[in-house]
């Protein structure tokens, strides 16, 4: 939602080599409420609550019935993304290319320079993730970097300096380009990292495809009508990021999660951070027209459009605000049982950058859950705290 100045760098500074991105569901499931039940089950039959604010509010609610269409079409590309982890895995070997090595391109050193300018995009836009990074192996840690400046390009089109110009058109086009990538033919340096990251790592061009459809989402949808909707859309930007990388970072071998479980957990991951980043932005998103709170649940609530726009905190704000918060904690619990089947140096970057996003919702809480005009973050001495203990609970998992 947030644009940066130095945006317009990634589109600028890269040379062009020719010349010239279920059902967590978190089960949504209401464990607090349904005590003695079955715990949680990655990617089960029984249907996310999705309306977490209810789980407050409301007696317990019977929440076993079929997944909607949005979870429906999320759960299609997580499977898809296991098998083709598993095929990897069993058949070719997960550092196996995807195409016969004489069809690709042969970039040589620019690669290792398309690489290191990714590390530096990284470095300069997202320092925790890129210190996450530092442990990873080589390989692992330089397909990260291309795929986070990847999905910082594809955010940069809607939310950056020339998001003005941007049309359906030119998201067509962007996506196109990313076909033309996934079959060697990257257009600029920074593609080209990622067509060679798409080659050593069982990576389905799906998530990336996604991503350009929550884009293409922001062109012109500005209301979500119920959670359902919400849901899809940060699929869409934010969880596709999880089965993205979660090819690269991979899976612990001594592992006994089934693949599908572990990206269910990262597609959580994604998704509470993106929940997060909502309940934080609620102002700054309603200054710029756009609520992206699911309606159903604010008209519950007894709160209108008018009620965001005018951004007062009341009583029926903080418990609207409470239920929200519930959620997107719940999907952080599912995203976190995932972290410990993850390779053993990927383990320590994902749990030190999810509670750092969950930190974000106590700092909500302790706004009086004012996020119309006061912006909850994570100060300093908390986030530097986070990462030796983030980093002594994922040695413990190993
Ligand atoms: C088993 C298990 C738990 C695995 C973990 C899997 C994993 C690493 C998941 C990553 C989840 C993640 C970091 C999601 C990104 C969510 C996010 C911040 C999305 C942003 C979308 C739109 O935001 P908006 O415009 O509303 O807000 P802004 O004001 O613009 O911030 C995004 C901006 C989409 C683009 C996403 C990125 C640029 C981040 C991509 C990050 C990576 C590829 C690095 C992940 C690596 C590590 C080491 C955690
Ligand atoms: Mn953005």
């Amino acid at each position: 939602m947030a644009s940066s100045s130095s945006a317009a760098a990634l589109w600028t500074a890269a040379p062009h080599p020719h010349g010239s991105c279920i059902r967590i569901h978190a089960i949504f499931h209401q464990r607090h409420q349904r005590r003695g039940r079955r715990p949680v089950v990655v990617a089960s039959s029984v249907r996310p609550l999705q309306a977490a604010s209810l789980a407050v509010a409301t007696a317990p609610v019977a929440v076993a019935s079929r997944r909607t269409a949005a979870e429906e079409a999320v759960y299609e590309v997580v499977l898809r993304q296991a098998a083709l982890v598993e095929e990897a895995t069993h058949r070719r070997g997960a550092g196996a290319p995807r195409w016969a090595e004489e069809d690709a391109v042969d970039w040589g050193l620019l690669l290792g320079d398309a690489y290191h300018r990714c590390g530096e995009v990284c470095a300069e836009y997202a320092k925790t993730f890129y210190l996450g990074t530092q442990l990873m192996t080589p390989e692992r840690r330089k397909a990260v970097w291309a795929i986070y400046v990847w999905c910082r390009r594809t955010d940069e089109l809607v939310d950056g300096p020339n998001s003005s110009y941007i049309t359906p058109k030119a998201l067509d086009r962007w996506e196109k380009r990313l076909e033309d990538l996934f079959e060697g033919r990257p257009y600029d340096m920074y593609d080209a990292a990622l067509s060679d990251t798409v080659s050593k790592f069982p990576v389905d061009i799906q998530p990336f495809k996604d991503m350009i459809e929550g884009m293409r989402l922001d062109l012109w949808k500005s209301r979500y009508r119920s959670f359902d909707e919400l849901y899809l859309y940060c699929y869409y930007v934010a969880g596709t990021v999880g089965l993205m990388t979660v090819p690269v970072m991979g899976i612990a071998p001594d592992s006994k999660a089934s693949t599908e479980s572990v990206y269910n957990a990262a597609l959580a991951l994604g998704i509470a951070n993106q929940l997060t980043n909502i309940l934080r932005d609620v102002g700054e998103d309603s200054r710029r027209g756009r609520i992206y709170l699911p309606l159903d649940e604010l008209a519950e609530a007894g709160l209108t459009e008018e009620d965001i726009f005018r951004g007062k905190v009341t009583d029926k704000w903080r418990k609207f605000m409470k239920g929200q918060i519930l959620r997107a904690r719940l999907f952080f619990d599912e995203a976190e049982k995932g972290v410990a089947h993850l390779d053993s140096a990927s383990r320590w970057p994902v749990l030190a950058s999810l509670w750092l996003y969950r930190q974000i919702l106590d700092a909500i809480e302790a706004n009086d859950y004012n996020n119309f005009t006061k912006r909850a973050y994570v100060n300093k001495a908390k986030k530097l705290l986070s990462l030796p203990v983030a980093y002594a609970r994922a040695a413990v998992a190993s």
